[in-house]
């Protein structure tokens, strides 16, 4: 069955100051009902304005935003009823009251007002989001995580449509982080909204998305589900992206064993193996530690890999080793 839609732009184009190199250009995009969409980018790619228009924060210069078929109205424009479906979180927590407790905070993101209701309502929603222990708490005396938790918990106490998602876990440390990225994306699912998330972090965009869009320079380059946009990317660009990885002109790739006459060769660091071999050609330059594994940087005639090792330990800076590439990606000269 087709993914029905709840969000769809057609050619949306907002520029900054009348400069066609900022802000999003010329964007045609289809938002399928309770999935999550991710959005990636490099820095300054256009990914908050996009989130802006779709928010109706900003209206574009040309083009139209739907919401359920119908335009979008401008969110200047408080009282437009459609826009309390549509909850935008950001991490600086404009919507939030600072001096207020918590509970306080949550109770403000509750349209009914009913007594008995708001009380249930309330209490469930710091349950779901482990924070009923903070329910007297003054907001602006929270962490940065705790904040957090208790602005989504406001959010979509009302259950809102769509939420829209501006780095969300930017403040949260990275113990809570994968805690509080599982738990949104099982919330969202089980009550069927549909979340569109920015973030700098591929892993917690590979990890949460349904569907990816990939976005250069203000425009949508590349989308798709983010197994396949990972395992095979059409753009170096997105490569570059969303791996950690090893980027190759052709005549360094012969250096590797590779035969390329394409641009560029794209080496993902999990694809490279290194061991005692009998070659032992390569260097182990430096090496980065990330807890759960390693990663190395491995040299040879002037050319570096990165290579991903998971016997952390095994090797030292100044090992010799051999290195064999299970797989490698390839991008012609043109395939930005
Ligand atoms: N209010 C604004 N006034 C002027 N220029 C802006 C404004 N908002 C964004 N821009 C410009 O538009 C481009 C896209 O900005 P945007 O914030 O959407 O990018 P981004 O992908 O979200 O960046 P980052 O990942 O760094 O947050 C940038 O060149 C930025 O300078």
């Amino acid at each position: 069955m087709k993914d029905e839609l709840i969000i769809e732009t057609i050619n949306i184009t907002k520029n900054f100051f009348g400069n066609k190199s900022s802000g999003v250009n010329n964007i045609t995009l289809f938002i399928p009902r309770g999935k999550i969409t991710g959005i990636v980018g490099e820095s300054g790619s256009g990914k908050t304005t996009l989130l802006n228009l779709l928010s109706g924060k900003m209206v574009p210069d040309s083009g139209d935003v739907f919401f359920h078929q119908e335009l979008l109205p401008d969110r200047e424009n408080a009282r437009q009823e459609v826009h309390r479906h549509i909850k935008f979180l950001t991490q600086d927590h404009y919507e939030m009251d600072l001096n207020a407790t918590v509970w306080e905070n949550v109770k403000a993101g509750l349209s009914d007002k009913d007594l008995h209701y708001e009380t249930k309502k309330v209490t469930e929603a710091l349950s779901s989001w482990s924070i009923q222990h903070l329910h007297d708490q003054i907001f602006s005396k929270l962490s940065g995580g705790e904040k957090q938790r208790v602005t989504i918990a406001k959010a979509l106490i009302s259950t809102p449509e769509v939420l829209l998602l501006d780095e969300p876990f930017n403040q949260v440390d990275a113990r809570f982080r994968e805690g509080l990225q599982q738990d949104i994306r099982t919330i969202v699912t089980k009550m069927g909204i549909t979340a569109i998330l920015v973030s700098h972090d591929p892993a917690e965009l590979l990890s949460m998305a349904d569907q990816l869009i990939v976005i250069k320079e203000g425009e949508i380059v590349e989308s798709g589900n983010p197994f396949e946009l990972y395992e095979e990317p059409k753009l170096l660009y997105t490569a570059l992206i969303l791996a950690s990885c090893t980027q190759l002109s052709p005549a360094q790739a012969r250096v590797c064993g590779i035969t390329s006459r394409r641009g560029s060769v794209v080496v993902y660091a999990e694809d490279v193996k290194v061991s005692k071999g009998i070659a032992n050609s390569w260097l182990i330059s430096r090496i980065f530690f990330k807890g759960i594994y390693e990663e190395l940087i491995v040299e040879y005639k002037q050319v570096s890999v990165r290579v991903l090792n998971m016997a952390k330990g095994k090797y030292k800076v100044g090992d010799k080793v051999s290195i064999s590439i299970r797989k490698y990606h390839e991008f012609g000269k043109w395939a930005r």
